[in-house]
């Protein structure tokens, strides 16, 4: 299932200054940014630095004080089911089953009862749960959580996915699989993800390209496109030399102002 349509993601001159009852916060600097589609954009950036501030103006949560986000021809100004977010708490319906957590955002667009049922197989099975369909959320672990938020949101079939720090409450076993499996599921899909992380090694390992955000006001101070192949991830590339090396290079950009 490849993503359809004309679904580059643009950030013109984008900037983003929050309101509160204290003093304003800058959060974003102006910044300017193309994602095309299918790339993989793995953020990385020091705490605070406005890493999701930038993934909610991409979702349409948020309107940026300066500047356009557009997708496409298309300006964002809300949010689509057409960009699904993944978050770092899956926050699941508790009161739902798996199966219909997963069948949600099917129903909502009013898809058939079969319809339904072979999406939520189809994505169960892609994320390993097809044996926990019936279960409770409360019944599964937290990576088991994030696999069926996954699940859902790949279920509305979204050109673009948007994912921050998904893996970041998780046991690094766990992280380590489950970003296998994202690889896996985003290899075979032609999405675009942009991904926000904490972790170097994480950006490196899921990204096509990574990108280093500067501490608050976040501007991007570093953009490289990750230098091995797209189809190779294990424990193999974690020690290779190139990918040693890589992450190094991003991690010296770190704190960089
Ligand atoms: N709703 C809000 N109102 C006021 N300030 C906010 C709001 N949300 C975030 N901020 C501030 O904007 C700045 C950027 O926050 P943001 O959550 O985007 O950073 P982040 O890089 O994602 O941080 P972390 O990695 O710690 O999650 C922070 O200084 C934060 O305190």
């Amino acid at each position: 299932m490849i993503a359809t349509g004309d679904h580059r993601v643009v950030l013109d001159g984008v900037a983003h200054r929050y309101r509160g009852r204290g003093a304003d916060v800058q959060a974003l600097a102006p910044l300017s940014l193309a994602i095309e589609p299918g790339e993989f954009v793995a953020i990385v950036g020091p705490s605070g630095c406005g890493k999701t501030t930038l993934l909610q103006l991409v979702a349409g949560f948020l309107t940026p004080t300066e500047g356009v986000v557009a997708v496409g021809e298309e300006r964002v100004s809300a949010p689509s089911p057409e960009r699904g977010v993944v978050f770092q708490q899956a926050n699941l319906y508790p009161w739902m089953s798996v199966r219909a957590n997963v069948e949600l955002g099917p129903r909502l667009r009013r898809a058939g009862r079969a319809e339904r049922r072979r999406l939520a197989d189809r994505y169960l099975g892609l994320v390993g749960l097809s044996e926990f369909a019936d279960a409770a959320p409360y019944e599964l672990s937290g990576g088991m959580q994030q696999r069926c938020q996954i699940a859902r949101v790949l279920a509305n079939d979204p050109a673009i996915m948007l994912l921050d720090e998904p893996f970041g409450a998780l046991d690094a076993l766990t992280r380590d699989r489950l970003q296998d499996e994202l690889h896996r599921i985003w290899l075979g899909s032609g999405k675009t993800a942009l991904f926000i992380t904490h972790s170097v090694e994480e950006a490196v390992y899921l990204g096509t390209r990574v990108l280093v955000m500067s501490p608050r006001p976040g501007r991007i101070v570093f953009d490289e496109p990750v230098p091995f192949a797209t189809g190779e991830r294990g424990a193999a590339l974690r020690a290779a030399p190139e990918f040693v090396a890589f992450r190094e290079h991003v991690a010296a950009q770190i704190g960089r102002g």
